[in-house]
């Protein structure tokens, strides 16, 4: 399934947020969105998981979800969005608890995803013996675990060290090479875009517009940390969003 994002903009009372947004997402890519604080990327992630509606425009899906998806549009959150009192398996089953599944495919799907995570072992632990990588492995786990047809990440790895970010990234390129996930990702974190974007979508200040969408044709598996290719795309995108950065933050201070 791609989506079809057509003529897209919003305003929230007096303000306009987002103006004009047309964008494709096309199975199998990871469309990462930057752009200065408070233009508009969280609230373009909610319209295309349909969270809320746009004043005008469309979000189109075109084809059919694959047939087993339990949730065509699933989020994964910066805050990892765990039950406290429920184990990793139990925080994945929840997930699955409102659908009719066969028998025994409830664990299957379990088993799978936590292995696929590296989760295997902590199956039985609880979130707070987990450290924040660890929590959000098993929000990735419990979200590969209802089969979507696409993935909105908003700002999943933004709580996280550095270190354990780039773990993370290492993980996500991993899955994505296993078995090629759509993703819609929201990041302010520019390495991470270069990373993990097919295509990165780069949003101007209030009302968001698309100023610019730069693709990477480096295949994920190749895109390491220290390339000068990914390091050049880095900075392109740095010069773009630099002058409309500052500005956003001298508007956070003079609010
Ligand atoms: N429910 C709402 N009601 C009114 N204004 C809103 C609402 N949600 C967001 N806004 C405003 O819309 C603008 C865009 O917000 P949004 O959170 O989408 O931006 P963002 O690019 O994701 O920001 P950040 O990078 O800081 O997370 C901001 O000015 C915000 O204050």
């Amino acid at each position: 399934m791609d989506l079809s994002l057509r003529h897209i903009s919003h305003r929230y009372d007096d303000v306009e947020v987002l103006h004009d947004i047309n964008l494709d997402i096309q199975q199998g890519e990871i469309v990462c969105i930057i752009g200065p604080s408070g233009c508009g990327k969280s609230t373009l992630l909610r319209f295309i998981g349909g969270l809320e509606r746009p004043s005008t425009g469309d979000v189109i899906q075109v084809g059919d979800a694959p047939r087993d998806s339990l949730n065509p549009l699933t989020y994964i959150f910066q805050d990892f969005a765990l039950l406290p009192w429920r184990t990793v398996e139990g925080n994945i089953s929840l997930a699955l608890e409102d659908h009719a599944l066969p028998a025994g495919e409830k664990e299957k799907i379990i088993a799978d995803v936590v292995e696929r995570t590296k989760l295997t072992e902590f199956r039985k632990a609880l979130p707070k013996q987990l450290s924040g990588g660890m929590k959000q492995r098993v929000a990735i786990a419990r979200a590969l675990s209802v089969r979507p047809a696409v993935l909105l990440m908003d700002e999943p790895l933004s709580a996280l060290d550095s270190q354990t970010r780039e773990l993370l990234m290492d993980d996500l390129i991993d899955l994505w090479s296993k078995d090629p996930y759509t993703a819609c990702y929201v990041t302010h974190n520019l390495a991470e875009a270069v990373r993990l974007g097919h295509k990165i979508v780069v949003l101007s200040r209030r009302p968001g517009k698309i100023r610019e969408i730069v693709s990477i044709d480096i295949p994920l598996a190749d895109r390491t940390r220290l390339s000068p290719e990914l390091e050049k795309i880095q900075r392109q995108l740095w010069e773009m969003m630099r002058e409309e950065a500052l500005a956003a933050d001298m508007e956070l201070v003079d609010a």
